[in-house]
């Protein structure tokens, strides 16, 4: 598991070497990590013979790392310029920079934008303006060269710890802010770049280890993302003795006249995500499509008989569909029966959720949601607000409804309502397509019904994980997000990196699970 943190929790790690006079070995480890990351991003695009380098280097610490790492490389034969975006830079290192040889230019009032023409047309940019010491975003001189730049789009950026101007515990950003290929984080993750729309602004991210990794709160991370390791140990298997119903049944009640493909898709997803049976509730029309697809799924035109879990909700439209979906709902309330609560049916839940419902909605719905719950107070809570502050809006929904909370995106957040939260972010572009998040709905559904209670036996698991299994609902869910992710990538780099249908996503679902079991059963000790 990557465990991620805030600023301060990095802070405090780094605290005690502070107080014992290592700061500078901290600060060396970082740049020497920071600059050897830029040789191999050049070595990459084969372009590291003679190439230039710019670091722009604000006042703090974090303009201290990128200096001494320009400085590293200019002793390395690069071209070395660094732009001061302050009257006062770190000492040491910009003496460092320029016993290396380093050229200084100074950023000033009127020179923003010719400073952006020099940066564009350079090899490597270092953006080392703000790191975890920020507050706020970039202002007056320093915003007009990143805003030029960004504009000009500059060859290659590394981030120096985190992009600067965002804010390295949230991810929210304050822009402009200047797009990362690389970010090179240094001690740990910060949580801020494993949420959007940090994440989206970081490209990749590597961490340099810089000897404060054993005072990390490793037990109480700001946000958790689960490897591909950990999703081996937390997939059902079936055993020699399991029939069908031990594996768990699924209700789904999904689809209508209007959108019968949601139904079609979802089913059809819970099938191939290795769930015991599925029981199809629906409109006749719907029904028929449904088995066309999935011949093993059954259709309960009366009463659905005994599930372990319910899906409810995608493409349920009309009245006859959505008194289906809120009988359902009762049903999975008055059995204490885990629930999946999608789109059409996020306007049914009860007053307070339990922790084993998962709602899933994506920055619209939850923008809804939020708006009906009387606990939210009387300012109206957007679309774009929960785009901009997506951790702390997926917490806030676990917090007041009671449910775990799963909000989709390029990277998607599960929040558990004891506050843990994961992040996954595995997917495509490509993905942003009609009818994925249906897939979601029943890949989740079917992993929810073979942990439900009396299928599994998985606290272990978890245990070892370092989860409580009260987070578990949060931890199936971000497996779900996980699968259904990689599902997407598989299923784009099949066509070498091309569009994908929602039923291409579905349709590498087994083959995903398949391999992410067996490498962990060819890898455990
Ligand atoms: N601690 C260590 O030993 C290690 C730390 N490390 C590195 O240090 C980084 C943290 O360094 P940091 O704490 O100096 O903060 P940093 O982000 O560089 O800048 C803050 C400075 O900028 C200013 N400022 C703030 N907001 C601003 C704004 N909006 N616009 C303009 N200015 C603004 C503020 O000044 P003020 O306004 O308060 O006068 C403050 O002085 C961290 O990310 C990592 O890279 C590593 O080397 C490992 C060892
Ligand atoms: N840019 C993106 N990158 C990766 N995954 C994405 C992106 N946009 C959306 N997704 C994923 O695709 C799915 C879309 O779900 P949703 O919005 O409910 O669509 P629909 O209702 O059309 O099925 C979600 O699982 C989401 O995480
Ligand atoms: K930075």
């Amino acid at each position: 598991m990557i465990s991620a943190f805030t600023g301060q929790q990095i802070r405090d790690a780094e605290q005690p070497l502070l107080d014992s006079g290592e700061g500078a070995v901290l600060m060396q480890r970082a740049a020497y990590g920071l600059a050897q990351a830029v040789i191999r991003e050049l070595k990459k695009k084969r372009r590291l013979a003679g190439a230039s380098v710019t670091v722009l280097a604000g006042k703090g610490n974090n303009g201290g790392d990128g200096l001494y790492a320009a400085a590293y490389l200019a002793r390395r034969g690069m071209r070395s310029t660094a732009v001061l975006a302050a009257d006062s830079v770190h000492a040491e290192a910009l003496a460092a920079f320029r016993a290396a040889g380093g050229r200084v230019l100074q950023l000033g009032t009127s020179n923003a934008e010719e400073l952006a023409v020099l940066c564009a047309g350079e090899d490597v940019i270092i953006d080392a303006l703000l790191g975890t010491g920020a507050r706020g975003g970039l202002r007056d001189a320093p915003a007009e060269l990143i805003a030029a730049l960004q504009e000009l789009g500059p060859r290659l950026v590394v981030a120096c710890d985190v992009p600067s101007g965002l804010d390295a515990g949230t991810g929210e950003v304050h822009w402009p802010v200047l797009d990362a290929d690389v970010t090179v984080t240094f001690g740990g993750f910060k949580a801020g770049l494993l949420t959007d729309p940090g994440e989206g602004c970081a490209g990749r991210v590597e961490l340099v280890r810089i000897g404060i990794e054993s005072a990390l709160p490793e037990q109480a991370p700001e946000l958790r993302r689960l490897t591909g390791r950990d999703l081996g140990a937390l997939l059902p298997r079936p055993g020699r003795r399991s029939h069908k119903y031990s594996r768990g049944v699924l209700g789904v009640v999904a689809g209508s006249s209007r959108f019968s493909g949601a139904a079609v898709l979802g089913v059809h997803a819970a099938a191939l995500a290795g769930v015991g049976m599925v029981r199809y509730i629906g409109p006749e029309p719907a029904a028929r499509m449904v088995l066309s697809r999935t011949p093993e799924a059954l259709w309960e035109s009366g009463d659905p008989g005994r599930v372990q879990a319910w899906v409810v909700g995608p493409g349920v439209d009309g009245e006859e569909q959505l008194g289906r979906a809120g009988a359902a709902v009762e049903v999975a309330l008055g059995n204490d029966l885990p629930v999946v609560v999608d789109a059409g049916a996020l306007s049914l839940l009860p007053e307070r959720c339990p922790p084993h419902w998962i709602l899933t909605p994506h920055a619209g719905e939850l923008a809804s949601l939020l708006d009906s719950l009387p606990s939210t107070g009387e300012v109206a809570v957007t679309r774009a607000d929960v785009e901009s502050r997506p951790l702390h809006f997926v917490r806030q929904a676990a917090q007041q409804t009671g449910a775990t909370v799963l909000l989709k995106g390029a990277t998607t957040l599960v929040a558990s309502p004891s506050g843990i939260v994961f992040s996954q972010s595995e997917g495509t572009p490509w993905m942003a397509t009609a009818g994925s998040g249906d897939v979601l709905a029943g890949v989740l559904g079917a992993l929810v019904a073979q942990a439900a209670d009396g299928i599994a036996d998985d606290d272990a698991a978890y245990a070892g994980l370092g989860l409580d299994p009260a987070d578990r609902w949060a931890a199936v869910a971000a497996v779900a997000a996980s699968v259904h992710g990689r599902a997407g990538t598989v299923a784009s780099a099949a066509c070498d990196g091309g569009p994908l249908t929602a039923s291409a996503i579905a349709a590498a679902v087994p083959g995903v699970i398949g391999s992410l079991s067996a490498e962990y059963d060819r890898t455990i000790p």
